[in-house]
C-alpha cells in the first residue's frame, strides 16, 4: 500500500489503582470517550519502560495529586470489547495503595477527562461502574487486605 494505512489496532495496558481509605475506594467519574459518566478508579496507560507500581504512583499524581505508598499488585484482567465504534482492547492491571497522608484530599487535576474525585463505601458503590471495574464487582473481587 501508500503506507498510509493505519497500523492494525494492538491491545494496551491500563494501570488501574484501588486506592483504600478505611473501607473506602476513590473513585472518579470519566469524561472520556471511554466510559463516558461511569465512576472508574485512578489510573491510566503503562508506558514504556515503566514498571507497574511506578505507573500507579505517577497516574494518581496526575489525576488526583495524591501520594501514595505500599503499592501492591492485585489482580489483572484481559476486556475486549470491539462492539464500540472504536474497537478497545485493554489488559488492565488492578493495584492496591494507601495514602502516603491520610489526611490529604484529592484534588480533580483533569476536569476535561473526570467529574471529580470521592470516597465511596466499597459495600455501596456509585452506578454505573465502568465495566472493567463492574466485572470486577461482579466476580466478588475483595481488594482489602485480611484481617
Ligand atoms: C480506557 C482506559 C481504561 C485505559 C486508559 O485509561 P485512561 O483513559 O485513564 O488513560 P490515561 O489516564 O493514561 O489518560
Ligand atoms: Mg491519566
Ligand atoms: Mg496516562
Ligand atoms: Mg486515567
Amino acid at each position: 500500500g501508500n503506507g498510509s494505512e493505519a497500523a492494525a489496532p494492538v491491545p494496551r495496558v491500563a494501570v488501574v489503582v484501588f486506592l483504600l481509605r478505611g473501607k473506602t475506594v476513590l473513585l472518579g467519574k470519566r469524561r472520556s470517550s471511554v466510559g463516558q459518566s461511569t465512576f472508574a478508579l485512578p489510573g491510566g496507560h503503562l508506558e514504556f519502560g515503566e514498571s507497574f507500581e511506578n505507573c500507579a504512583a505517577r497516574e494518581v499524581k496526575e489525576e488526583t495529586g495524591l501520594d501514595i505508598e505500599k503499592i501492591e499488585f492485585l489482580t489483572v484482567t484481559n476486556n475486549v470489547f470491539l462492539e464500540e465504534p472504536k474497537p478497545y482492547h485493554y489488559v488492565t492491571v488492578f493495584m492496591r495503595a494507601f495514602l502516603g497522608d491520610p489526611q490529604q484530599d484529592p484534588q480533580n487535576l483533569e476536569p476535561d477527562k473526570c467529574d471529580g474525585w470521592d470516597w465511596y463505601e466499597w459495600d455501596n458503590l456509585p452506578k454505573p461502574l465502568f465495566w472493567p471495574l463492574e466485572k470486577m464487582v461482579l466476580s466478588s473481587f475483595d481488594p482489602f487486605p485480611v484481617g
